[in-house]
């Protein structure tokens, strides 16, 4: 067997939230969750905070009906391998790959993903816009870090979330292990984002990812932060920057949904050892 011969990956990240994409348009990889958990592993595989399987919808036996099977799905794992709705930086790193890998026209696309379809615009300029549908907030919850209790909104990006918003002292925030949450309210985990309003249309936003832990960066959870800064603002529309760990991105909320804008990097990529692959 040779080395390398495996299946293809590229690496990418978006506000460097990272992640390994497999090119596999007919679905042949077994993608179980030891090889997600090994690939994302920063020691004994590439290093990601998820995976991003490039496949054709039709061949993808839990993609949501309403998404033609001829669509290029985002097959998204966190990086423990568990199953997300959606990754908003996820989705502009993918789109990033298919108009650079020739699969996609520059401009307009649709992104299929288990929240439904995601329309993409790339830009000229690297950046990639994101319809990211309606963020629905659909109730009060709180957390604790370090000690002191967080209160916040439960936000519905296609995933869940808790956004905390205050005049928190985000660096002084511990976030090695997952923030308790309300595990009625949020049957199936929760992503948490503490966001601090700059003055303005500016917010700073830390972020603990379900799957994950902490990351420089959650697209969903930016939008989230922003349904939040505007709710506390007593506002339902409007427009935040974000300033998170890994860079900045901007977030607009309308009466019809919300838009994601930021940067979408393609670092490299190779082929994986065949023998890795087959005992990871
Ligand atoms: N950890 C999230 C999925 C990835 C979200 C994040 N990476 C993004 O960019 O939206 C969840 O389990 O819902």
């Amino acid at each position: 067997m040779h080395a390398f011969a495996g299946p293809e990956y590229i690496k990418g990240h978006g506000t460097q939230n990272d992640f390994v994409i497999l090119p596999d348009p007919d679905g042949e990889l077994e993608l179980t969750e030891h090889r997600v958990r090994a690939l994302c592993d920063r020691q004994r595989g590439l290093g990601a905070d998820g995976v991003l399987r490039v496949i054709r919808a039709a061949n993808l036996p839990d993609a949501p009906a309403d998404v033609a099977g001829d669509v290029w799905f985002m097959d998204y794992r966190n990086a423990d391998g568990s199953i997300a709705e959606m990754c908003g930086n996820g989705v502009r790193v993918f789109a990033r790959y298919l108009v650079e890998s020739g699969l996609a026209e520059p401009g307009e696309l649709p992104v299929g993903t288990r929240a439904g379809i995601r329309p993409v615009r790339t830009h000229d300029d690297g950046r990639v816009t994101v319809e990211m549908g309606q963020a629905k907030i659909f109730g009060e919850s709180d957390t604790a870090v370090s000690g002191q209790v967080f209160s916040g909104v439960a936000v519905d990006v296609g995933n869940p979330h808790l956004a905390c918003v205050g005049d928190h002292d985000l660096d002084a925030l511990d976030l090695e292990t997952a923030p308790p949450h309300d595990e009625h309210l949020f049957p199936d985990g929760v992503n948490v984002e503490f966001v601090r309003p700059l003055g303005g249309d500016e917010v700073r936003m830390r972020v603990h990812e379900r799957g994950v832990g902490e990351t420089r960066s959650c697209g969903t959870g930016t939008v989230a932060a922003t349904a939040a800064a505007l709710h506390a603002a007593g506002q339902m529309t409007g427009r935040r920057i974000v300033y998170v760990p890994g860079g900045t991105v901007e977030v607009e909320i309308t009466a019809d949904g919300s838009t994601l804008t930021g940067p979408a990097v393609l670092v490299g990529g190779g082929r994986l050892d065949a023998g890795w692959w087959q005992n990871p």
